[in-house]
């Protein structure tokens, strides 16, 4: 009897608990009602394909593609994301469809670090446009000519005298890194970090607070992780975007917390930068602009009220910082690439040093236009290493209105990634993707001939593609020649083979770059 009676109530008292489950689903799944079209795996229960994306990293949408096509969506927490692994959407995204693509979507872990929120990269409309076009004229060719010196220098201090440890051997990705941070420490805020090389040389400010600096920038960039590993609110938030805010305040209280030590670091940062920034400020600016803050100061002062308004300080601190962020991990990346990848391939590092034996005495620093030049197979080279290891494999974007893509009409809203890294091993455009091979760039070459124009896309592409391309290129191409002008490498044998990447808002080598180094006769 007794029996009898609570098995007939059980029914009434899960009813609350299966609407509640059932009211969860709707919200998970509704937004994904509406890109169902989509072919893509099938939806997952409340992680989504996260998992999937914290195992594999950003091969998953390249398995993805191979069974769902150019078009597929994917699984983010609530986000409906279509992800797009083909040439020509690419060009439907990027150029054709970009006044209703134009935006970046703004992934959980920068939503909350209004540092990282105000630079270019995740400006949006008006602002976005207005502040490109003002700062655009620093990325002109003449002014990049003008950074040659500086860089040469700081190439000179990092590179002259490479100190090996046993065997002779270098953590070569630490020393590039160290490199492209000092080139745009000068070049953004007219510091000298002298990271790479004794203290020498700096100006200001002290070894301590400068390595204090550096750590907190770098665990900034490490923490925004776009897998499970980031904090607890930035996980919450992918599931339900509404609940990461309240959730963060939270947590920002409770020390030990992801979320309290990042809220120390970035308010640490900001801080520092702001402090640099206010006394470049009351220093005034003088003729001609010598680096990417003053530039942005006097266009602040000559402005007026236009200028005033888009450049508020928080705005100038975070476009200064941007410049470390976005510059020197992808710039030191592709450096370290280029020498691991040479490293193990004879024949290319053959025809590498002939090339550039065959330019001016060891002394001679080339101009912009020996760069652009004299140099062609150096130029396959940086390509095909961006190729094989593509340091910025997703391009994000955000339909800001409904937006037909590949023949799927898009809500407004919807996520629109670009998976730079899938096309990069497309063996339609590029035969045998994973042999290392940079001839199939060669302008003359019938691979180079037939690829589809947008195959090759590691800067992005439209009018929101990198606005440091050419200064990055500058650098690595600087870098190279005087490295082996001077030595040829050979990978350690203490380092693991294929290399393991990790996967933040750019690539990094989980183990990093270890290289012998062997000094020219
Ligand atoms: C090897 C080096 C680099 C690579 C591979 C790289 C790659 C990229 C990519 C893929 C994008 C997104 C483009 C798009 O949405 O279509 C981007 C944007 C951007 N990059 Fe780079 N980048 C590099 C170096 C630099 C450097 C040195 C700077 C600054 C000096 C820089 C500053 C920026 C900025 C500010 C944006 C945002 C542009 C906008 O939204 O208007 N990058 N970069």
């Amino acid at each position: 009897m007794k029996l009898t009676a609570a098995a007939g109530s059980a029914p009434w008292f899960l009813l609350p608990a299966l609407a509640a489950l059932a009211g969860l689903l709707v919200y998970l799944y509704a937004p994904y009602w509406r890109v169902r079209k989509l072919p893509g795996p099938p939806l997952s229960p409340l992680l989504g394909h996260l998992p999937l994306l914290a195992k594999h990293g950003p091969d998953v949408f390249r398995l993805l593609a191979d069974q769902y096509g150019p078009i597929y969506r994917f699984h983010l927490g609530r986000q409906p994301l279509v992800i797009v692994a083909d040439p020509e959407l690419c060009r439907d995204v990027g150029i054709r469809k970009f006044k209703s693509v134009g935006n970046r979507s703004l992934p959980s872990p920068i939503s909350c670090s209004p540092l990282h929120q105000k630079g270019l990269f995740f400006t949006r409309d008006w602002r976005w446009s207005a502040m490109r076009n003002t700062i655009i004229s620093l990325y002109q060719p003449s002014h990049l000519a003008n950074l040659i010196p500086t860089m040469q220098s700081l190439i000179e201090a990092a590179f002259l005298d490479l100190e090996t440890g046993p065997g002779g051997e270098i953590t070569f990705s630490d020393v590039s890194l160290k490199l492209a941070t000092d080139v745009i420490g000068q070049a953004a805020f007219g510091v000298d970090l002298g990271l790479s090389k004794g203290d020498h040389r700096r100006a200001a400010p002290s070894d301590d607070e400068v390595s204090a600096f550096v750590k907190l920038h770098v665990f900034s960039t490490t923490s925004l992780k776009m897998d499970l590993s980031g904090s607890f609110s930035i996980v919450l938030g992918l599931l339900a975007p509404i609940l990461q805010e309240p959730f963060r305040q939270v947590l920002k209280r409770v020390p030990g917390t992801a979320d309290w030590k990042m809220e120390r670091i970035n308010g640490e940062l900001s801080r520092r930068i702001d402090a640099i920034v206010t006394r470049r400020a009351r220093e005034g600016v003088d003729l001609p602009c010598r680096d990417f803050l003053s530039a942005i100061l006097k266009a602040r002062e000559s402005g007026a009220a236009a200028g005033e308004e888009l450049f508020s300080p928080d705005y100038v601190s975070a476009l200064t910082y941007e410049h470390l962020l976005a510059g020197s991990a992808t710039t030191s990346f592709t450096l370290s690439s280029v020498l691991y990848l040479v490293a193990g391939h004879p024949r290319v590092e053959r025809r590498l040093l002939e090339e550039i034996d065959a330019f001016e005495p060891c002394g001679v620093v080339p101009s912009a236009d020996d760069l652009h030049r004299k140099f062609p197979y150096l130029d396959q080279v940086i390509k095909e290493a961006m190729r094989f290891y593509t340091v910025s494999p997703l391009v994000a974007r955000e339909a800001s209105q409904p937006v037909e893509i590949g023949g799927y009409h898009l809500p407004k809203g919807t996520w629109i990634w670009l998976a730079l890294g899938v096309l990069a091993k497309d063996p339609k455009n590029f035969p045998e993707p994973d042999e290392f091979r940079p001839e199939r760039f060669d302008p003359a070459g019938e691979e180079e001939k037939h690829r589809h124009p947008y195959a090759h896309i590691p800067f992005g592409i439209g009018p929101r593609a990198c606005i440091g391309q050419k200064f990055s290129l500058q650098e690595i191409k600087l870098s190279l020649i005087f490295l082996y002008r001077r030595y040829i490498f050979r990978r350690s044998p203490a380092m693991q083979s294929p290399l393991a990447l990790e996967y933040g808002i750019v690539l990094s080598f989980k183990h990093g770059v270890k290289l012998q180094v062997l000094k020219r006769q």
